[in-house]
């Protein structure tokens, strides 16, 4: 059994400790095109992008190796795979986001795919970080929402948020990602964010719709550790300097506060 480090996690708790806000860059391997990708790549680290997360609800396009293999030829940013189920696990990637679908009461999303992943989990030296998944109503059904087949938060519940999180944390896990789902129409609200931030310790990753620095901002101010833009970029590849020099200017302010 090979022994895996807790580089990332570390990373995340520390950040949070600091009030350092991380940037992550969701790649979809269906959407990525390898010709041009090289050119991405160099932007973002260009623009200190910190993470890379890695898959989609559903993945049609089996190329996540062939990804990941461009991110390390040009890049030190690490990889994150952000699975819809346990078909999407790759060794080569630095760590893995353990997802437990805990907005939702779909037992294969909440514990079912996790036992058939865990022993080739266990082998395979992945950094596994156990993250609370809370998927927030935003306006329109999402991919995510049907292919897990739970319904989301109601938006205009952060107690509900709040609880659920509270729950996941007192189970042992170590993250709460807080997602809208992508192309969300609308993200999570300050509200969600800031009841959730009020009730667990843990780091905070909001995604899901954040297509403007605003939200991004809107999104830190309210608690989120790090912001995770997929669908935003894709659309429109200026958004990621904008979104990573939000960013860097969110951290720079809380340099001089602290
Ligand atoms: C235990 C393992 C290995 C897997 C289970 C993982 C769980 C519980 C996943 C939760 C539900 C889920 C399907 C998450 C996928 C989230 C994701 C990567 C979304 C990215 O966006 P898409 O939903 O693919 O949206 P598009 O339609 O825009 O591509
Ligand atoms: O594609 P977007 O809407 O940015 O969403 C990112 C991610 O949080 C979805 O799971
Ligand atoms: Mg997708």
């Amino acid at each position: 059994m090979k022994i895996t480090n807790h580089k990332i996690a570390d990373l995340l708790s520390s950040r949070k400790e600091e009030k350092r806000k991380s940037f992550a860059v969701l790649l979809d391997p269906d959407k990525v095109d390898l010709a041009t990708f090289p050119d991405f790549l160099e932007k973002a680290v260009e623009n200190e992008v910190d993470f890379f997360f890695v898959g989609g609800s559903l993945i049609t396009n089996y190329a996540i190796d062939q990804l990941i293999l461009a991110i390390k030829k040009h890049t030190n940013i690490p990889t994150i795979l952000f699975p819809g189920n346990g078909l999407h696990i790759d060794q080569s990637a630095d760590a893995i986001l353990f997802l437990s679908l805990i907005s939702g009461r779909n037992p294969d999303f909440l514990i079912g795919q996790h036992v058939i992943a865990a022993p080739m989990l266990k082998k395979s030296g992945l950094e596994v970080l156990p993250t609370g998944y809370m998927l927030i109503e935003s306006g329109k059904l999402t991919t995510v929402s049907y292919i897990s087949n739970t319904i989301p938060i109601p938006s205009d519940k952060p107690g509900i948020a709040a609880c659920t999180a509270m729950a996941g944390e007192l189970l042992g896990l170590k993250n709460i990602f807080l997602d809208a789902g992508s192309g969300a129409q609308y993200p999570v609200s300050a509200e969600i964010i800031e009841a959730v931030r009020a009730s667990v310790d843990t780091p905070i990753i909001v995604g899901g719709g954040i297509n403007t620095s605003e939200k991004a901002l809107t999104a830190m101010q309210a608690g989120a550790d790090v912001i995770v833009v997929g669908n935003g970029i894709e659309q429109n590849q200026n958004l990621l300097s904008e979104v990573a020099a939000c960013i860097k200017m969110f951290n720079l302010q809380m340099e001089k506060v602290y």
